[in-house]
């Protein structure tokens, strides 16, 4: 679907990554418009991961380009503004707990206030008053503390690999509608699951990744 107040926000044209002589992703085309959630699948090393760190700019492409909100990553912009990102684990600081993980990076920028932090944590089912440190987190509750940490700058785009893994269901389900509520609100995600199902009941379009390769798959909900 593409309304007037839609635009381009994630466009990669001819992207490629060959690591010592492995073709990584292979000459991968896209045009992400605002607004929707974008659903990737694909087994195991097919280059779902590689592909959203091209975007992050955490790694230089061989050849092709990523322009993220018109801007060149890795020309105009180092890394791209505004974009929440959980991708592997998140490292945490072990002996802090959630709020004083989260407080830690959100002193970086410092666009957030104590409230809006402990809000976040809240919206992903964990409690802000929690002084547990994190080293104590089951994994479930770190893959959530990392949704948080992802969401919680309010950012444009959503850029989140696997971050249904090791979610109870009550997890996958709170996590799905926080997710839709994002879309609804304008915002775009990016996201990759193993699970169709996942994917199917929120993606507006899902692709799927072969060898490096990408293809628009299906028409989701
Ligand atoms: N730093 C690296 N150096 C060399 N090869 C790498 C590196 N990172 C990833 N690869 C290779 O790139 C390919 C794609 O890996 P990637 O992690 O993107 O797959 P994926 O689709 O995310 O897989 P999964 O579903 O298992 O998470 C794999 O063959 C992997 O071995």
């Amino acid at each position: 679907m593409n309304t007037a107040r839609q635009k381009t926000i994630i466009e990669i044209s001819n992207l490629s990554k060959i690591i010592k002589g492995q073709v990584i992703l292979d000459q991968i085309n896209l045009q992400l418009i605002s607004g929707n959630i974008y659903g990737f699948v694909g087994h195991n090393g097919s280059g779902k991961t590689m592909l959203f760190k091209t975007i992050c700019g955490f790694v230089i492409p061989t050849q092709g380009e990523v322009h993220v909100m018109q801007k060149k990553v890795g020309k105009d912009i180092s890394f791209p503004d505004e974009v929440g990102i959980l991708i592997e684990n998140p490292g945490f600081l072990p002996n802090y707990n959630a709020f004083q993980n989260l407080k830690y990076l959100a002193s970086i920028q410092n666009k957030i206030s104590n409230q809006d932090i402990k809000n976040t944590i809240k919206s992903v089912g964990l409690n802000p008053e929690n002084k547990k440190p994190v080293k104590t987190y089951s994994l479930g509750m770190k893959q959530r503390l990392g949704i948080a940490q992802a969401i919680m700058e309010n950012p444009k785009i959503l850029i989140l690999d696997e971050p249904m893994n090791a979610l109870d269901i009550d997890g996958v389900n709170l996590i799905r509608d926080l997710l839709i509520n994002f879309k609804n609100k304008g915002g775009t995600i990016l996201i990759t699951s193993h699970n169709q199902d996942d994917l199917d009941s929120m993606c507006d379009i899902t692709f799927q990744m072969d060898n490096g390769k990408l293809k628009k798959e299906t028409k989701g909900a």
